[in-house]
């Protein structure tokens, strides 16, 4: 990292309590305007930053009581600046190429004297660049490029300078336009996308840069909107849908008082909203840079590219020197320099990735990485969780059987109700569902409950102990005796239900038997996923296991077990990953998420739990299984088109380079083929991987 002296030109011109202005003079080395206010904010008691990138001017807002101007600006001078993490600018490439082409065109009509300083004015950006290169990092693309340029110049071949020159410029514009775009149509994905707001200030709605709002200040939000801040709503009333933040997709409403999270968007209505989250602060903030950060983690196919394009700089140095010797032609070494297409090797994959991360978006599927759609193509076993993932997890209590006369139906409902109001586990939800659609209140006094993971409730009432839970729940660890009743269990397993078994005072007090139906589409995702080249699909659950059986034989899977507790489901993964499966997991967090997060890749539902949507690879943003279908074959198209980019970057480019070597390409032919080569297979990277066509089957 170089820190660059930058700021010996940064200068107070307008200075007010609490507010600053200051001038920067535009030097290459200066933070660009993003840099500069993230830099800015980073100090303590300032409250906002805002630089203009044209009028080269920053504006700061602080705390006076907490800050001052000279502090400010003497800790922004303490900053270190990585410039590398800063370049290229879009404006600046374009100047490049534009200065270049005047130049290129120029250099046939200039008199001789001149064309020498001219081109190499133009080639001097280049040719420093080079040159620092070289310093840094030793011998790369950058410096193979500067040596091509240097080898025309020396020969007065100007036109092959300045051709190169320009296509160079060009090429590096389009190359970086072109990942710059597919990494901001990525963050449209994840951030708000209007940048201008309103807050009341003074008693007036003003619009204000989105960067601008500090905490403690009343935002207005109308229908339509994103919310660009986490706080609560102080007046107003409004529809908000935060499907984007929560995964939630049925919309609620807020009113004073509740809470809002910034990325969820306003459907109707109109709110004003208390700021206490702002800027990098708030929840939209945090996901999107969660996904960033996994965006840097380079995949395989990306490492790949990296190895190929590092090795190739060297090679292509002797490849020059070997070629100029044989043909004895320096001009055919300045073509092989500037063949080297290591550039194009290491951009064409991210954004290929990028693309199909954007698409996947659309489609409906948040997938968190490069690595996560390599890994999702490369599953070959497929391990669905039951309550939730494959049915539907919105269960019906179908039949209420109280075996002690004492008890009607409907108390026995009551009774499971009271105990298992406290938990969000779909049978739980389920049986509180039934118990008030009695249309009474019967609840029963208990102490308090205790929660024993994938088996079941218990608490006590009236001084009696009362179990609620899973068949082996209440046989094996209760003691309480089933067996009187086998021929109802039997029955009610047959017709396809989920028993809940409800123990009193050591006895069997009743059965509820709940209808959860498999999700409509399940079958035609199975059907859709081997089609896709999965070898193996499975079904984990902690359910009983004639239910499993039958909804495995419904669904053709290739097996399933059944009465797991989470912890056993993660052994399973385990287990067959070991064996050398490579596993996706697809659950909702809810008793599946260690097997979710020790899968090779792993699939949260977007009903899951909070912890399944962060820790998952892959987060479906639509309650649909479909998605799951959609996200391996686009995982698979992803993948394909990267492959078939990587075999044309090297054929085409080895092509170029050969004939070069051999002499057979000038140096401007080269330039002109190398580059359209390259902005070409950008372009394709670039251009979407369609998903599939049946992808809208919800
Ligand atoms: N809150 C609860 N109340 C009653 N019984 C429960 C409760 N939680 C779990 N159980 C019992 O434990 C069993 C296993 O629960 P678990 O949540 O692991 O699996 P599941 O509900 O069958 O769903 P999945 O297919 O996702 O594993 C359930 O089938 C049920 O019998
Ligand atoms: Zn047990």
């Amino acid at each position: 990292m170089t820190a660059l002296p930058w700021l010996r030109t940064l200068e107070i011109v307008h200075r007010l309590p609490g507010r600053i202005r200051l001038r920067y003079r535009r030097n290459p080395h200066a933070p660009d305007a993003a840099a500069l206010e993230g830099m800015a904010r980073l100090i303590d008691g300032v409250t906002s930053a805002r630089a203009n990138a044209r009028a080269a001017s920053l504006v700061i807002a602080f705390d006076a009581t907490r800050a001052d101007a000279k502090t400010i600006v003497a800790t922004l001078a303490d900053f270190r600046w990585d410039e590398a993490k800063n370049k290229p600018r879009a404006d600046e490439g374009a100047g490049a190429v534009a200065s270049s082409l005047a130049v290129l065109l120029g250099s046939g009509v200039l008199p001789m004297p001149a064309r020498l300083p001219i081109s190499l004015a133009a080639a001097l950006p280049l040719l420093r660049e080079g040159v620092a290169d070289y310093r840094e990092n030793g011998v790369t693309s950058h410096v193979l490029e500067a040596m091509a340029v240097s080898i025309s110049l020396a020969r007065s071949d100007f036109l092959a300078a300045n051709a190169t020159t320009f296509m160079l410029a060009l090429g590096e514009y389009m190359e970086h336009s072109i990942a710059r775009r597919s990494d901001d149509l990525l963050k449209h994905l994840l951030r708000p996308s209007s940048d201008l707001i309103w807050v009341l200030r003074g008693g007036e709605e003003v619009q204000i840069s989105a960067g601008d709002v500090a905490v403690g200040e009343s935002v207005v939000v109308g229908a339509g909107a994103v919310i660009p801040v986490d706080g609560t709503v102080m007046s107003g009333e409004g529809v908000v849908n935060e499907a984007a933040m929560t995964g939630e997709s049925v919309s609620v409403i807020k009113t004073r008082g509740s809470k809002v999270l910034s990325g969820a968007t306003m459907e109707d209505g109109r709110l004003t909203i208390y700021a206490e989250q702002v800027g990098r602060h708030t929840a939209a903030a945090r996901i999107a840079d969660y996904v960033e950060q996994s965006l840097t983690a380079k995949s395989e196919a990306q490492l790949d590219a990296a190895r190929l394009a590092d090795r190739l700089v060297p090679t292509v140095l002797k490849l020059a020197g070997v070629s100029a010797v044989l043909t004895g032609d320096w001009r055919s070494a300045a073509s092989v320099l500037q063949a080297d297409y290591s550039c194009a090797l290491k951009l064409a994959t991210p954004v290929a990735f990028k693309s199909a991360m954007f698409n996947a978006g659309q489609a409906g599927i948040l997938v968190k990485g490069a690595t996560a759609l390599e890994r999702l193509a490369e599953a070959d076993t497929f391990i669905f969780d039951k309550t939730g993932t494959l049915t539907t997890g919105r269960l019906d209590v179908t039949d209420s059987i109280a075996f002690d006369s004492a008890y009607s139906a409907e108390d026995l409902i009551w009774l499971a109700a009271s105990v298992e109001e406290h938990y969000f586990h779909p049978l739980a939800l389920a049986v509180v569902n039934a118990a008030q659609a009695t249309g009474r209140n019967a609840h029963f006094d208990h102490t308090e409950v205790q929660f024993i993971v994938a088996h079941g409730v218990a608490s006590e009432v009236n001084g009696q102990r009362v179990v609620v839970g899973s068949r082996h729940f209440v046989e094996d660890h209760e003691g309480v005796d089933v067996s009187a009743q086998s021929e109802v269990v039997e029955r009610l397993y047959l017709e396809g239900k989920t028993l809940l078994f409800i123990g009193f005072g050591g006895r069997l007090l009743g059965l509820l038997a709940l209808k959860d139906s498999l999700r409509s589409n399940a079958a035609d995702t199975i059907a859709r996923l081997r089609r896709s080249g999965v070898r193996r699909i499975l079904m984990l659950t902690g359910d009983h296991r004639d239910r499993a059986a039958e909804l495995a034989e419904d669904l053709g899977l290739d097996g399933f077990h059944a009465e797991l507790t989470p912890t056993d489901k993660a052994e399973i993964v385990a287990d067959l990953s070991a064996k050398g499966a490579k596993i996706a997991f697809i659950g909702d967090g809810i008793n599946d998420a260690p097997a979710l997060a020790g899968a090779h890749v792993g699939v949260a539902m977007q009903k899951g739990a909070d912890i399944a949507r962060l820790t998952a690879d892959v987060v479906l943003l639509e309650d649909s299984i479909a998605r799951v279908a959609d996200a391996r074959l686009l995982a698979n198209a992803a993948m394909a088109r990267i492959a078939a980019n990587y075999k044309l970057t090297v054929g085409l480019n080895t092509a170029i380079l050969g004939l070069a070597a051999l002499g057979v390409l000038s140096p401007v032919a080269t330039a002109v083929l190398h580059n359209g080569a390259t902005i070409g297979i950008l372009l394709n990277a670039f251009r979407g991987s369609a998903p599939s066509s049946d992808k809208r089957s919800a």
